[in-house]
């Protein structure tokens, strides 16, 4: 083991509680592969392979695609990355997927966004995203500079499916029931750390501060906060 050593942590919280966007700034300070579960399912359907195909009509009614299938897309999105410091963004979402993952390694940090569930469905609603990067906007929040067209490849925005009112409840009773457990499941574990609050800006800065104690100095973007 060398002196610096490698960092492997994982975003949780309920769907739209700002997972994506805080990754994006922690991506952005810390030197870290950032991997987005819905990113890579929705890349499959994108690009329409067997995979995109099998599962499309699973993530637009909002359900959860199978274990195994979302265990392996992810853990062999991991090899590879041995030496590198990583990010998981929705996986795992159930037990199993924990134990799947607990199987290969060992993670040192569960950050935990704690958004009530009225803030969430208010967000939802207005989430519009790039699909082809996973960059994602809001049309209170943070709006793209030119209306529906992404900021960086000037391409049109589009809303998810799955961001329907009535598949947002389904989405957050979905989580209460196969994914608070996750929770408990990494708090015996002792690695999980809760951040609560209803806007992302006032989270971030604990998070940034957290993070900063946590990853090794030779990881942090220099000159960026
Ligand atoms: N109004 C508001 N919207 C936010 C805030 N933080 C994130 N959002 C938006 O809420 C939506 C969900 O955030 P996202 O990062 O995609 O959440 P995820 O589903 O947990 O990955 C997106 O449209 C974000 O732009 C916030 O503090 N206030
Ligand atoms: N770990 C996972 N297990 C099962 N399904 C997943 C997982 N990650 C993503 N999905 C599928 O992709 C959809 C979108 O996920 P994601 O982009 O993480 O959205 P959000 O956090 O906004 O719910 C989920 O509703 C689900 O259908």
């Amino acid at each position: 083991m060398g002196l610096q050593t490698v960092f492997r942590a994982v975003i949780m919280g309920a769907p739209g509680s700002g997972k994506g966007t805080v990754s994006s700034r922690i991506a952005q300070s810390f030197v870290l592969k950032h991997l987005s579960s819905g990113d890579m399912l929705r890349a499959n359907i994108e690009a329409k392979t067997d995979l995109g195909l099998l599962m499309k009509s699973c993530i637009d009614q909002g359900q959860l695609v199978p274990d195994d299938v979302i265990s392996r897309l992810i853990l062999s999105s991991l090899r590879g990355l041995e030496q590198s410091s990583w990010l998981l963004d929705g996986f795992p979402r159930t037990v199993a997927q924990a134990e799947a993952l607990d199987s290969v390694y060992d993670v040192d940090s569960v950050i935990n966004l704690d958004v009530p569930f009225q803030t969430i469905r208010e967000r939802l609603t207005s989430r519009w995203v790039h699909l082809p990067s996973g960059r994602v906007y809001n049309i209170d929040f943070n709006p793209p500079k030119k209306p529906g067209l992404d900021d960086v490849t000037g391409e049109p925005l589009a809303q998810r499916d799955d961001d329907s009112p009535e598949t947002v409840s389904r989405r957050l009773k979905d989580y209460e029931r196969q994914t608070q457990p996750v929770l408990e499941y990494y708090r015996s574990k002792g690695v999980l750390e809760t951040f609560s609050g209803t806007e992302t800006n006032k989270i971030w800065p604990h998070v940034h501060a957290f993070l900063t104690r946590k990853i090794p100095g030779n990881q942090q973007a220099v000159g960026k906060a």
